[in-house]
């Protein structure tokens, strides 16, 4: 202000000006506060952090200009500019995406939210009715699904998961033969490999019925399956696609889309036929396929109709296959492509008798109770299944009412996502979130010398953090838990009977696993770490699923050592290729080259290099996204 002015306001006037601007700006910081605030003093979902909008199409933009099957990097990438709790905004939805572990609770927890509709759009994987399976029911009130969940929670035992570890291992050690068939340094496309292997367990386990598959027999599951999961993507984005195919059969494209489900739903019906085949069952056999086959409708008593069955048994094929073989394809990926890994896990495993070596080819008989005791196995494939979680964008949820999360008003109908890897890649909840390391999971320093930065992705923290609740979540080392019970990290792990800083009968420099795993229990919903899912909804088969990954891992890494296969571009040409389909996979397959353990490294050099056959895949023809890996064992190398 001019001196002119203070002299005609005069020392008085300048005080009453001064007031009056400070009651001017406090009445307009009260009025906007009051603006934003709504019914119960909470915020308004407007007034969350978000990406950039546009009239009519809000961010849609944002989602076409990003690669587009990488939705789950989207959504972290997005956490990391705009906090734990932002909101995105499409034309007709409204998304809220969670990262802030102590908002898991209210979306996750009980009664928490159902899940979206989008999960229903699944059921045509099952059968062409409608009907839904214990993936598919929409609410946790649903009765149907309290019954499903509870009887077949029954088959998870650790007894019955010990009863089947024979065949376990059997299968693994037939899928290891095949491999060594190929010759020394064979490249497999392992994606492909361990879906056969993980098909032949879950259906030896669920239903006692044997496809074949690690043989590279024919497989018509493997086969339609991969058609019928990009099918129900292109639905996702196209929904008039199945109008098309509705009103005009004719078309090729028609045809070969119903001969797909065909196909696969006669397979889906030929285990119900097995099932009940092998029926009647007694009350106390706890079999998967006894349990299901006693299943009964309430009112009427009469046991479950052949289409309901049908959607069960493809259910839990599918819940159990997919998931299973992406997990251990980036375990294996995991060790083979950041430094010191597989060294460690070698030593590991020559301390337990489980590698092959030119002077013992054949590696000592896996145990059921010493995958215990690899704890450098354990953080491994903990490790991950924290970078590369494959339920990578899930988890969906539906705001049923208007909901309180974390301090903001939510509206019913918006979409809440706790996207898994976003949860599990954000440095507020995991520092260094790129790093592969095994420190996080074990007590030695060491571990961190196996690390590797990983990807391109900045590391920042949150610039629009949400306020409130939100804003900086307490960190979380290790093991997730969740409300079923079976994730209680020490059950989690294969064997009711773990030792938690176990690493039994070694020397005192050997890695233990963190002690303070036990230290999470009784505060199971708020960690950040949940690669099953958490709360009543969490994975039903995660006992099953982490038995099978360690089966599978100690068996292939006892006998191989792996190396990723130059044509993948390295650790960043695999990274660029992840994609979110039904489970986080890498587009166009995952290569590793297998190098026999049992054969001297001179021996090796001078044997033929490898013919790829039936262990590869190939890029799809028609029907699905281009790149992505066909299951068809005739196919010929890539
Ligand atoms: C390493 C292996 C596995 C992983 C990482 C995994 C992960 C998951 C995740 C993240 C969910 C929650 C999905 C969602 O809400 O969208 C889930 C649900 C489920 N999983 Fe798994 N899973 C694995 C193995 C298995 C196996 C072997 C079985 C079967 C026998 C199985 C059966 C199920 C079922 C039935 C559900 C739905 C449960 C419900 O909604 O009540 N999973 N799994």
């Amino acid at each position: 202000m001019e001196l002119s002015s203070i002299w005609i306001l005069g020392a008085n006037g300048m005080v009453i000006l001064q007031v009056a601007v400070g009651a001017l700006v406090l009445v307009s910081w009260l009025y906007l506060r009051r603006g934003r605030k709504v019914e119960g003093g909470l915020k308004r979902y407007d007034d969350l952090p978000g990406p950039k909008e546009f009239p009519l199409i809000r961010s849609l933009l944002q989602v076409f200009m990003y690669k587009r099957p990488q939705i789950h990097n989207l959504w972290t990438d997005m956490a990391l500019k705009y906090g734990p709790l932002y909101k995105f905004r499409v034309p007709f939805k409204n998304f809220v995406v969670v990262s802030d572990p102590r908002l898991i609770p209210a979306v996750l927890g009980r009664p928490g939210l159902p899940k979206t509709q989008l999960y229903k759009m699944t059921r045509t994987m099952f059968n062409p009715y409608g009907i839904d399976n214990l993936f598919t029911y929409i609410s946790t009130s649903n009765p149907e699904w309290k019954a499903c969940r509870k009887a077949f929670a029954k088959s998870m035992s650790p007894e019955n998961i010990r009863g089947m570890f024979p065949m376990m291992r059997a299968r693994c050690g037939w899928l290891c033969e095949e491999v060594r068939k190929k010759g020394p340094g064979a490249a497999v496309e392992v994606q492909n490999a361990m879906q056969r292997l993980a098909l032949d367990m879950i259906m030896l386990s669920a239903f006692d019925m044997d496809p074949h598959a690690v043989d590279f027999q024919e497989s018509v599951i493997l086969d339609s399956l991969h058609y019928v999961f990009n099918d129900i993507f292109r639905k996702m984005a196209m929904p008039w696609r199945q109008l098309i195919f509705w009103a005009m059969p004719w078309l090729p494209s028609a045809r070969e889309n119903k001969g797909y489900h065909d196909r696969l739903y006669a397979a889906w019906a030929d285990i119900c036929d097995n099932v009940r085949g092998k029926g009647p069952y007694s009350e106390d056999d706890n079999h998967f396929y006894a349990i299901i086959g006693r299943m009964a409708e309430p009112d009427t008593g009469k046991l479950w109709s052949r289409e309901k069955l049908m959607a069960h048994c493809g259910g839990v094929v599918v819940a159990g296959m997919d998931t299973t073989a992406h997990a251990v394809s980036w375990a294996m990926f995991c060790v083979a492509t950041y430094p010191g890994v597989q060294d460690r896990l070698a030593a590991e495993l020559d301390a337990a008798g489980l590698l092959a070596t030119p002077s013992n080819p054949e590696p000592k008989e896996l145990d059921f109770n010493i995958m215990n005791e690899l704890p450098v196995m354990d953080a491994i494939i903990k490790e991950s299944m924290r970078m590369f979680p494959v339920g990578g964008s899930g988890i969906g949820r539906y705001a049923d009412r208007d909901i309180d999360l974390g301090g903001y008003l939510i509206p019913k109908g918006t979409e809440v996502a706790c996207c898994l890897h976003t949860m599990q890649m954000v440095p507020w909840n995991f520092p260094q979130p790129t790093r592969f390391d095994l420190g996080r999971w074990l007590e030695d320093a060491d571990a961190t010398d196996s690390a590797a930065a990983a990807s391109p992705r900045p590391e920042s923290t949150p610039a629009g953090a949400a306020e409130g609740a939100s804003s900086a979540p307490a960190q979380s080392p290790s093991s997730s838990d969740g409300s079923s019970g079976q994730d209680d990290p020490e059950r989690r792990t294969p064997g009711a009977e773990i030792a938690v800083d176990g690493h039994v009968g070694q020397e005192s420099a050997a890695p233990k696993r963190r002690r303070d795993i036990k230290d999470q229990r009784g505060d199971s919903l708020t960690k950040p770490y949940i690669p099953f899912s958490a709360g009543p909804r969490d994975c039903l088969g995660q006992r099953l699923g982490m038995t099978y990954v360690y089966a599978m891992m100690v068996s292939i890494c006892g006998r191989f050592r792996l190396e990723l296969d130059p044509s993948m571009g390295g650790e960043a040409g695999v990274l660029e290729r992840q994609i979110s389909a039904f489970a986080l996979a890498v587009d166009g397959g995952l290569f590793l080259r297998f190098h026999d353990r049992s054969v001297a490294p001179a021996e090796q050099a001078a044997a033929p290099a490898a013919a790829m056959s039936g262990l590869d895949t190939l890029k799809q023809s028609a029907g699905g996204s281009p790149g992505r890996p066909v299951f068809n064992v005739t196919a010929s190398a890539r």
